[in-house]
């Protein structure tokens, strides 16, 4: 399969070796806008670049009717016209906030977690997410995609940074060193707390899971999550 990686920051360069190891061809690795000349006919493309230029680049992909698999966190106002995008060009498009599969499989154990507490009213909710100092965007992707599920499962309406506010869960945002990527839900009472964690060593499972999703969607159409791939 021939993928060109549109960012080649700390994420496209992982993701180039683990893609050339399970024997793909690598024909672009871009750090600027992509075009139809500077793309070199790929099979798809994984977009891992920064939340301000992510949704144009997207947008130039699926118009050239190449299938796009996107890690970019902190554009997600734009989310439904891109898959708009996608369906019109009859090509596919899937975004994963978090591509490890150890994150997926937290995301089921959150939102079933949820469903549970939400007969309690003794426990309240909050997410902590912990990253590098280099982030852009806060709260996480992930600690969004976490918050939309205990929202879909409880009483709360909406999510709210850094405070914890009658029907709006909190999600604590940290910045820490070279942090790869941290992940708590907490509920509280007044005698005891239970905590899920997800915590990344390293960027590995994040690149894995993006070439594993690349491998998915290439002869698909439509617009898919990372559950999809994975079957849950
Ligand atoms: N979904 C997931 O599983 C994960 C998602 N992420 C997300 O992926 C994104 C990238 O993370 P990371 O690799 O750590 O970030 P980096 O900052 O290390 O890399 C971003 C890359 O994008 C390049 N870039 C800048 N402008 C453009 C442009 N117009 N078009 C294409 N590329 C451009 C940068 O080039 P230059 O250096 O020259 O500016 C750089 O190579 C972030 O949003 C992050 O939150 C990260 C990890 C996992
Ligand atoms: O920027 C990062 O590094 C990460 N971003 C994603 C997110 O915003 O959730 C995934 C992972 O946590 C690392």
């Amino acid at each position: 399969m021939k993928i060109a990686l549109v960012g080649y920051g700390k994420m496209g360069k992982i993701i180039d070796e683990i893609a050339q190891s399970r024997g793909h061809e690598v024909v672009a690795r871009l750090r600027e806008t992509p075009t139809i000349e500077n793309l070199n006919d790929p099979d798809v493309v994984i977009e891992f670049s920064n939340p301000e230029v992510a949704f144009q680049n997207i947008k130039t992909c699926l118009e050239n009717k190449i299938p796009v698999i996107c890690g970019t966190t902190g554009w997600l106002d734009k989310k439904p016209e891109v898959e708009r995008i996608a369906m019109e060009n009859g090509t596919a498009f899937l975004y994963g906030s978090n591509f490890s599969l150890g994150v997926n499989l937290f995301f089921a154990l959150n939102e079933n977690l949820a469903k549970m507490m939400n007969k309690f009213s003794e426990y309240n909710c909050q997410l902590e997410e912990i990253h590098h100092i280099h982030k852009l965007d806060a709260p996480s992707g992930t600690a969004i995609s976490l918050a939309e599920g205990i929202i879909h499962n409880s009483n709360f309406e909406a999510w709210k940074l850094d405070e914890t506010k009658e029907k709006d869960l909190g999600i604590f945002a940290i910045r820490e060193d070279e942090v790869p990527g941290t992940h708590s839900v907490f509920y509280r009472s007044e005698v005891d707390e239970i905590e899920i964690k997800h915590t990344a060593f390293n960027r590995n499972g994040f690149a894995l899971g993006a070439v594993i999703a690349a491998e998915w969607i290439v002869d698909k159409k439509g617009v898919f999550a990372m559950k999809d791939v994975l079957g849950l």
